[in-house]
């Protein structure tokens, strides 16, 4: 579905009066294919944008090539957009007219008859939880009811490959679990391709087949979640002693299955590459060293101990500036 090689894209930038190249994307391949959800996620700046309006016909590449849905993106791009929808980061949504009406407008500018958009339009709204809306203008609609409005404009011509550029910034937990539901039934009951930018870890591993991790333009990693936090960071393992000074004993213990061991008052805790392999032996070692535990936690990696491992860096700060929902505009109805 989409087949990118040696995507390049540059920006002139001024720096008082120099000017400077950017190189936002730097030479990015991609391979996606029919049917699969992914998730394409990196810090802010890292190229996620630039990279979607390239494969969405938007931006013209600097260098390299891209298909997107069986068709070239400079020289089909005709092709490419009739059968892409595109949800951008802004939403679409700004007009007074009212929601119905937008999205009946919009398949109608992909060549549906009026009837047919309002046909599907009306589907589409109540696949899409929607219902009574139609009337309404966007601007008196929740934060999480106009981000599914952008999506139904998205989807009002059938597309068989979906651009979601982060689809559920700015809305609140409920609003964004509700979304990601009907992303996963986008899938589900139409088989579409799902390509979508977040900088929620949680989110792109609950909706994604395969992340792509994009970091300074380059993609850094491409796999399912499981296999990349298989790859880069062990499970972590927290001991809570009982006796405060025994903690190094039992840190001593943890050293024999764990690396990275460290020691916090009475935790000691430590990356265990097979902890649910590992952890047996280790209680019996303890128990034969007559330390008493007051708890064990065993805790599977997150995507951002990939993103720690791959680039030095932690992209929780990235996801915690963009986690500011207005509650005024985002509260689900
Ligand atoms: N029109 C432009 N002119 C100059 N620089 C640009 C332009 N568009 C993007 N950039 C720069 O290119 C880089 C990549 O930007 P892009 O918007 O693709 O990142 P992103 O990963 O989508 O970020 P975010 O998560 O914050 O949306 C950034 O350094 C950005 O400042």
């Amino acid at each position: 579905m989409i087949e990118a090689r040696g995507l390049v894209q540059t920006f002139q930038s001024r720096e008082g009066k120099a000017k400077k190249e950017v190189r936002a994307v730097d030479g990015v391949d991609l391979d996606v294919a029919e049917g699969e959800v992914v998730g394409f996620l990196g810090p802010n700046g890292a190229g996620k944008t630039t990279t979607l309006r390239m494969l969405t016909t938007l931006l013209k590449p600097t260098e390299g090539t891209a298909r997107v849905a069986g068709y070239d993106v400079v020289k089909d791009s005709v092709q490419v957009r009739r059968r892409i929808g595109y949800v951008s980061q802004s939403g679409s949504t700004g007009s007074l007219a009212r929601g119905g009406d937008e999205v009946v407008d919009h398949g109608m500018l992909y060549g549906m008859s009026q009837r047919e958009a309002t046909e599907r339009g009306k589907q589409l709204f109540d696949q899409l939880d929607l219902p009574g809306l139609w009337t309404r203008q966007p601007k008196a609609m929740s934060g999480g009811q106009r981000r599914r409005l952008d999506i139904a404009m998205g989807l009002i011509h059938e597309p068989t490959l979906v651009f979601l550029d982060e689809p559920t910034t700015g809305l609140d937990p409920q609003a964004r679990a509700n979304l990601w539901e009907h992303i996963a039934d986008l899938r589900r009951r139409r088989g579409a391709t799902v390509f979508l930018t977040t900088h929620y870890l949680d989110e792109a591993d609950a909706l994604s087949d395969r992340i792509i991790i994009i970091d300074h333009g380059k993609i850094v990693a491409a796999d399912t979640s499981d296999n990349l936090k298989a790859q880069v960071s062990g499970d972590l393992v927290v001991l809570e002693v009982s006796d405060p000074d025994r903690v190094a004993d039992a840190a001593t213990r943890l050293e024999s299955v764990a690396e990275q061991v460290t020691v916090d008052g009475s935790h000691a805790s430590g990356r265990v590459r097979r902890a649910a392999k590992a952890v047996p032996g280790l209680l019996r070692d303890l128990q034969a060293a007559d330390i008493d535990l007051e708890s064990i936690e065993v805790k599977r990696p997150t995507l951002d101990d990939v993103f720690l491992t791959l680039t030095g860096r932690s992209l929780r700060d990235a996801e915690a500036s963009t986690e500011k929902a207005d509650p005024e505009t985002s509260k689900e109805k």
